[in-house]
């Protein structure tokens, strides 16, 4: 049996960033760049204004007074020099007419006919905006391995971009196991349920910025779930739920050495999720999850997120952990580390968290309650006001109250 970190650093050895594709800028949000985006020009491209003002060259000011012989709106260029004396009324942004190194403010000048009078001093440079002063034509404006979030998209139009290079999403194929599994909207018969995995898998997946492609779900035969699983191979990688135990019709690990899979591991050493393998299969990596719901979420989150970021490009593969107070004591008796289901909150700028009650692995109510995951080692117990640290799953401090608490 291998550790949860054993199990990951196994996994990121065998998976790699996915090739790069270009896409619409609005698509690339929330992806990573595949390279670096280079500025074509310099941003601003010319010298202009800060304010809504008045420019002029600052040896021509006489007793403080100027004459005003022109406007410069924002997106017009006046190219003939400013005669001393003078002043043009420029807007925010409207490039600098030649001869001009100063602006003041609207509100710092009176009238006085077709002139203005300054109210007090200006120095050279004021309110000026430079060519260049933030990005200079070939400088690296996005960095390849960059997340682009809503600034950096912005940032990207600026440069004349309509398209990003991002890294591909991956496609993961979502298979389910088992002869009790009904299909969602079914209604279920004496010892049947439904399969909620492949949803929650699925939901997952398109939170890590992957596609899930739903495979339904194979019986509990070693010939189907041979083939379900051969077909799952074609896609990116593949996840299945259930069938991955000691069971008498447990077949998941038989049909991935019958495909010639090479298995990394199975177990881990962890509560929940304990059976959980790893295998590559023809290049593609296989994780067969358990198929307790609550075990499959958690085993998706420490193992399967991480190698999806990392095909992603992601360079930060895991969630924020963070320190916070129990505010209850929590035992584990048990002889493996025990991820406890916390609901997190914030209150006064700390991290209080406090057990999602029973912690049962097919309680799917112990994680709808819940937004956070706390270790707790074999045998220890904690207790209430100690602190320790909690993995946050998502930052939803108010748990679907509609209120936000941290106001
Ligand atoms: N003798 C042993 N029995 C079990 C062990 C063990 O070590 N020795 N491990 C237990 C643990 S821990 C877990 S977790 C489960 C995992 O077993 P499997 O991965 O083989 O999963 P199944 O037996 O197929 O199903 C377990 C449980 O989950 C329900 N299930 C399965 N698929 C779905 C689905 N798609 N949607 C919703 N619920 C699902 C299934 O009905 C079972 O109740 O094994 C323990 N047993
Ligand atoms: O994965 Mo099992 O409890 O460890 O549910």
């Amino acid at each position: 049996m291998v550790s949860i970190e054993e199990a990951q650093a196994l996994i990121l050895s065998r998976v790699a960033p996915l090739g790069a594709e270009e896409v619409p800028l609005l698509a690339a949000l929330g992806r990573i760049s595949a390279e670096d985006a280079v500025a074509p020009w310099d941003i601003p491209s010319a010298d202009n204004s800060a304010m809504d003002g008045y420019a002029f060259a600052l040896d021509s000011l006489a007793d403080g007074r100027l004459t005003v012989c022109d406007f410069v709106p924002a997106g017009v260029t006046r190219s003939e020099p400013v005669p001393a004396g003078c002043a043009v009324k420029i807007m925010t942004g409207a490039p600098l007419p030649p001869g001009c190194d100063t602006v003041v403010p609207v509100e710092d000048v009176e009238d006085d006919g077709d002139a203005i009078r300054l109210r007090g001093e200006a120095r050279r440079g004021d309110h000026i905006r430079r060519r260049g002063e933030e990005v200079t034509d070939g400088s690296v404006v996005v960095a390849a391995g960059n997340l682009l979030r809503p600034q950096e998209i912005g940032l990207l139009a600026s440069l004349g971009r309509t398209t990003a290079p991002v890294f591909r999403r991956a496609r993961a194929a979502v298979l389910a196991t088992g002869d009790e599994l009904l299909q969602p909207g079914s209604i279920p018969e004496a010892g049947k349920i439904i399969n909620s995995n492949s949803s929650s898998i699925a939901a997952q997946l398109l939170d890590a910025g992957a596609e899930p492609l739903m495979l339904g779900i194979a019986r509990d035969d070693r010939e189907v779930t041979r083939r379900k699983v051969g077909e799952g191979l074609q896609a990116d990688l593949l996840i299945t739920t259930g069938g991955v135990s000691v069971g008498d019709r447990d077949f998941v690990r038989e049909a991935l050495a019958d495909l010639g899979g090479e298995l990394l591991f199975w177990k881990v050493n962890m509560k929940p999720g304990k059976p959980v393998a790893f295998a590559v299969v023809g290049g593609k990596p296989v994780f067969a999850l358990p198929g307790n719901p609550v075990a499959a979420m958690v085993a998706f989150e420490q193992f399967v997120r991480p190698a999806l970021l990392k095909m992603a490009g992601h360079g930060r593969l895991f969630r924020p952990v963070v320190r916070g107070t129990l505010t209850e004591t929590v035992k584990n008796r048990g002889d493996r580390p025990h991820l406890v289901r916390v609901a997190v909150r914030l209150e006064a700028g700390r991290y209080l968290l406090a057990t999602t009650g029973d912690q049962g692995s097919a309680r799917l109510t112990s994680l709808t309650s819940g937004n956070g995951l706390v270790k707790i080692p074999a045998g220890r117990t904690f207790a209430a006001g100690d602190e320790v640290e909690v993995q946050l799953l998502d930052r939803h401090f108010e748990l679907g109250t509609g209120t936000d608490e941290t106001r």
